[in-house]
């Protein structure tokens, strides 16, 4: 293993701050990418994140702009997919040859339709799928990984992340083109090491919805009812409702090629929902673009271009849609217009 890997985090916000001080505190060369107050803090009191009973504080080069930073071994781009459009034409400064650029935004992702299995169905015409063109004017189709994070936080204050997972956080990271590399590997095992689980998912695109089929019923129905996860955890009939959303979704991804019902239990997904409150409620309540699209009404978009009803789902996302639009949220470059006919 190359080690100490040099890694810029993208966005050290509630995520990328936690890898961050983690994967510094191991012994990695780090790097962040923030803005405004948190940038300063960081500058002045480098980061520290509360998991637990434990403080961990890390030292970390800071700036708000890529040029400050060289050519690194790994970047992992840990902002709002909200953001993604604004880092494109950012982040040339930090991928050389043999750079690997993790993405591990909830959510439908931008890259999901580049060397997609022909097996597959086509998948609906997304505005987030536009961005592939300029993304890959900074970076070949083998340096793109996926990632997925199962871990949950909140920036707390400026320079202050706290962890409200703190037994279990892991992200799961393969390359879009399904090939592995000794980087993949490399940082697998520097995540692992620094206390971030982080295994082969196998097929990443099989994962992006793992993943996203949580989002959709946890997030969403937090959002709704503006409570934390567990609020549904333990409400008898917010529970049926999002194992009605889980089962819609298994049915979209399977319908698309991605047969996932003997990974996922809905019943043991919901009684796992934790004392978090979701990033999407995060930003909704801090007023930040939301990841409407991404996590909502993309599925359903998924849903319709196979002729799926999926009428639980459908319900949750024209409230939450109606919640995100009605405080200006709907992110303009990505999420504005309804994209199903059903919203
Ligand atoms: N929070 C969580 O527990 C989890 C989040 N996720 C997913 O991970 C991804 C990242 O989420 P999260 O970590 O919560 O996001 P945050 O909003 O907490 O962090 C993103 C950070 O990036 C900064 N940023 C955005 N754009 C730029 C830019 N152009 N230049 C410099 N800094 C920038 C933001 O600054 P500013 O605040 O000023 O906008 C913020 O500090 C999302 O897709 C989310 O859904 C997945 C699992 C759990
Ligand atoms: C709910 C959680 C923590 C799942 O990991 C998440 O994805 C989020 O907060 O956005």
């Amino acid at each position: 293993m190359r080690t100490p890997l040099r890694i810029c985090i993208y966005g050290a916000g509630a995520t990328g701050g936690h890898f961050a001080v983690k994967l510094a505190r191991a012994g990695h060369d780090i790097s962040v990418i923030a803005r405004g107050p948190h940038l300063v803090a960081i500058r002045e009191n480098g980061l520290t994140l509360r998991s637990g009973n434990e403080l961990l504080a890390a030292e970390v080069a800071a700036s708000d702009n890529a040029k400050d930073f060289g050519v690194q071994d790994v970047v992992i781009v840990a902002v709002k997919a909200t953001a993604i459009p604004l880092i494109a034409p950012q982040i040339a400064p930090v991928i050389g040859h043999d750079t690997l650029v993790v993405f591990p935004q909830n959510g439908m992702t931008w890259w999901y339709p580049l060397k997609l299995s022909p097996k597959c169905p086509t998948p609906p015409k997304l505005p987030i799928f536009d961005l592939g063109e300029a993304f890959l004017k900074a970076m070949r189709l083998d340096q793109i990984v996926g990632g997925l994070i199962y871990s949950a936080n909140e920036v707390e204050a400026p320079g202050i992340i706290r962890n409200n997972s703190p037994d279990h956080n892991r992200m799961d990271i393969g390359a879009i083109d399904g090939r592995g590399n000794d980087i993949i590997a490399d940082l697998r095992k520097a995540l692992s090491e620094a206390d971030i689980i982080s295994t082969d998912p196998g097929d990443i695109r099989a994962a992006v919805w793992a993943k996203l089929l949580t989002n959709m019923s946890g997030s969403t129905l937090a959002l709704a009812t503006g409570n934390r996860s567990d609020g549904t955890r333990d409400d008898a009939a917010l529970r049926e409702i999002y194992m009605r959303i889980v089962r819609e979704g298994l049915a979209i991804a399977a319908a698309h090629g991605f047969p996932l019902d003997d990974k996922l239990d809905p019943e043991r997904m919901v009684a796992r929902l934790l004392n978090h409150k979701p990033s999407l409620l995060q930003d909704y309540e801090q007023r930040r673009p939301m990841e409407i699209a991404e996590i909502v009404l993309a599925p359903v978009a998924f849903a319709r271009s196979v002729n799926l009803a999926t009428p639980t789902l459908d319900t949750v996302a024209a409230i939450v849609t109606r919640i995100a639009r009605d405080r200006g949220l709907l992110s303009p470059t990505i999420g504005g217009p309804a994209l199903s006919p059903a919203l």
